[in-house]
């Protein structure tokens, strides 16, 4: 099958005008909330901290200045404590001054603008760390209160790249990127290279044939792999073996993923073969375990760092007499020395995180942290600064954002890892589809049918919606022939295991030799053999029209909040939330520790339910929404499908990608409680 091309201007035209409805979706909500929301009730929904001052200001990370704030000495000071807040180390948030009593009518929304933003550095339980994004910015004085901000950086980066993708002569288009436009096929590997491949050396002997099979894949592949990693079936196992192998082969690899914690997941996994590496990223957002590898950490551990070290020092004297004097002309002498010394740090750090980034045979880093100056700054004279790059979740990621690496390295080798067959990125925007679109969503919604969800909209060559990721598209694209599938898992009992793998992974999935038979009876620790601890997967059927399913209207619900799934209404069952707590209650009784169990539902309404039945019953039970508990696993899952209805109607359920999220999480025990009615049509329609 020869593949459909895509026009690159036009693909990229889109991509921006989606990016633009979505960041505004995202923008609108945060808006809605904090712009007509009083800075007291931003507070009590844990979005602000009020009555701060500033106690100390510093030189931190990358010459920024980092403000220390703590409880104003008229409200207890450090003493008494932070009220309960849900701010966070990596937050953006606003540093604003007080408006005063008297002010504030008239003034509020002008000094509102007078703040200064930052990135959460640092949270105790007596104060927050701040590192400020201006770096002339002057710090607010006086008393002063944070506010929580929407992160627009990584929309950014995705536009810049999506710009410079636009307006890329043809000539500078790559193979690479002509092959991700199906304007070229896949170049076909090498036939010697694939005869080396056979008798490779394998640095983790223990990995499966469908581990090897993508390892091998994967390094023959002059321009394109995909690695198809289905649950548990070690996708990242599989890049670790990758990684290694390709350092053995002297190449310089640049690795990412969607979030912070994809990417550190991997560089813990490094850590621990000894790979020298650099981690670029705001240390604050990264695992304690990995801010050794930080280029922050290395700037200043290196040798290079002592020239930058000495600025730093002086710097710090100077931000600490600011804090000293009351004279405006003094301090603005002093925010002028400032300005120049930070030039002249920042000069000397950058030839240091040069030699850092440019001597490392792999950085890490976020996919949009991929577009930052660190990595570009290596790319040099029309040779592309890596040799691969290597993107872990891919399929959660939004294709403007896996062209980022692509883009700031020119990059000639991409392999992505991922799972098509999960749920992809949460899009906010899709509210705002016109009427022809939802149409078509929702019956694609009602069918379940999750590829006619993804095309929507396509025309053309081009398909617009942020929905499709460059995974998908790529497989549709050139099909199997550029893929490779993990085929053994290593999560699920073999019973749980085999639906999903009969609906959606072609029947291929084999359940490895040491979890296939496991039960929740042989924990590690006491449980009785009882008729729950002994079977993998349960059915509590509610059909018969008692259990019938309620709608409530979910405007501000958590469901748009956390990305989940609702938009507009949401759907409970407290019947079923009941049986929910009996099989709970069965587990417990049999030994089973609450921690090991989790509740999950794919509406949060249904979610609100649960925890008021459950939560306080079962310490350390953990509830969440199917969407959030993508990416985890738990000894039992008990998952509460909640739709019931003489339609037949089953919503977002209908989503197989979600269905298969849900029934993947467990290793011993899934009982699944609903109407088999309403479920089980869509279960078997789908045979
Ligand atoms: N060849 C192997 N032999 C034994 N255990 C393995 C092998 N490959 C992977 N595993 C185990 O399987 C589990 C899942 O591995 P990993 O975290 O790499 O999977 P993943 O596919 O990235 O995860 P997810 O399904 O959450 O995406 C881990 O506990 C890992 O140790």
């Amino acid at each position: 099958m020869a593949p459909t091309p895509t026009d690159i201007p036009a693909f990229a035209s889109t991509q921006l005008k989606l990016l633009d409805a979505e960041l505004k979706a995202e923008l609108a909500e945060t808006a809605a909330l904090t712009s007509n929301a009083s800075p007291k009730s931003l507070q009590r929904a844990g979005l602000a901290i009020l009555n701060l001052s500033v106690t100390s200001q510093r030189t931190g990370l990358g010459g920024k200045t980092v403000i220390e704030l703590e409880l104003d000495s008229a409200v207890g000071g450090a003493e008494a404590g932070l009220p309960e807040h849900g701010i966070r180390t990596g937050d953006i948030v606003g540093v604003q001054e007080a408006v005063s009593g008297a002010a504030k009518k008239g003034e509020k929304s002008e000094k509102k603008e007078k703040g200064v933003n930052g990135v959460v550095t640092k949270v105790g339980a007596a104060g927050v760390s701040v590192a400020l994004d201006k770096e002339d910015a002057e710090v607010p004085s006086g008393r002063v209160w944070i506010v929580k901000l929407a992160n627009d950086v990584t929309y950014k980066r995705m536009n810049d790249t999506m710009r410079s993708l636009q307006q890329l002569p043809e000539s500078s288009h790559t193979i690479l990127m002509r092959v991700l436009f199906g304007q070229a096929s896949p170049t076909p590997p090498n036939p010697e290279t694939l005869r080396e491949l056979e008798s490779l050396p394998w640095i983790d002997p223990s990995l499966n044939d469908s581990q090897k099979e993508a390892v091998k894949f994967a390094l023959a592949a002059p321009d394109v792999a995909l690695i198809h990693g289905p649950p548990g079936t070690g996708k990242t196992h599989t890049l670790i073996e990758l990684i290694l192998q390709l350092l053995k082969q002297n190449q310089r690899l640049l690795v990412c993923g969607p979030s912070n914690i994809s990417v550190d997941n991997i560089v813990e996994r490094l850590a621990s073969h000894k790979v020298p590496m650099v981690r670029v990223g705001h240390p604050a957002r990264l695992l304690p375990s990995v801010v050794q590898h930080s280029l922050d950490v290395l700037t200043r551990t290196s040798d290079a760092a002592e020239l930058v070290k000495d600025i730093r020092n002086e710097m710090d004297a100077k931000q600490a007499s600011i804090r000293k004097t009351r004279n405006g002309r003094e301090r603005r002498q002093i925010y002028t020395d400032l300005k120049e010394l930070r030039k002249e740090y920042r000069e000397r750090e950058r030839n240091c995180t040069d030699a850092l980034v440019g001597g490392s045979k792999v950085v890490l880093a976020t996919l949009h942290g991929a577009g930052g100056w660190h990595v570009k700054a290596t790319a040099q004279g029309g040779k592309p600064a890596f040799d691969v790059v290597i993107v872990d979740e891919a399929s959660q990621a939004l294709e403007a954002a896996c062209w980022v690496p692509v883009i700031a390295t020119g990059v000639r080798k991409l392999v992505l890892a991922g799972d098509h067959l999960q749920l992809p990125p949460t899009i906010k925007s899709r509210n705002s589809k016109t009427a022809k679109e939802s149409k078509s969503s929702k019956k694609a919604e009602k069918n379940g049918d999750a590829k006619e969800h993804a095309k929507e909209g396509s025309g053309a060559g081009v398909k617009v919606t942020l929905e499709v990721t460059m995974f998908d598209r790529l497989l549709d694209l050139h099909g199997d022939r550029i893929k490779r599938m993990l085929t053994t898992q290593y999560r699920m009992h073999e019973k749980i295991m085999r639906f999903p793998s009969e609906e959606l992974y072609e029947g291929k999935l084999v359940a490895a030799e040491a979890v296939k038979a496991r039960l929740l009876k042989d924990l590690p620790y006491e449980v009785e053999d009882s008729e729950d601890t002994r079977e993998p997967l349960v059915f509590w059927d509610t059909q018969g029209g008692e259990f019938l399913e309620k709608t409530e209207d979910d405007e501000i619900g958590e469901g748009k909040k956390k990305g989940s799934l609702m938009l507009g209404e949401s759907k409970s069952n407290e019947l079923e939330a009941a049986l929910v707590k009996v099989h709970v209650r069965n587990l417990v009784q049999a030994g089973v520790h609450p921690e090991d169990i989790a509740v999950v539902t794919p509406y949060n309404a249904q979610l609100a339910i649960l925890s008021q039945m459950l939560k306080e019953a079962f310490p350390g039970l953990e509830l969440g929404s199917v969407d959030g508990f993508q990416g985890r696993e738990k000894e039992a899952v008990v998952l509460s499908l909640v739709r019931s209805n003489a339609e037949h109607e089953v919503g977002f359920l209908g989503e197989q990608r979600r269905l298969n999220v849900a029934m993947t999480r467990p290793k011993r025990h899934l009982c699944v409680i609903g109407d088999s009615e309403s479920v089980g049509r869509y279960v078997t329609s789908n045979r």
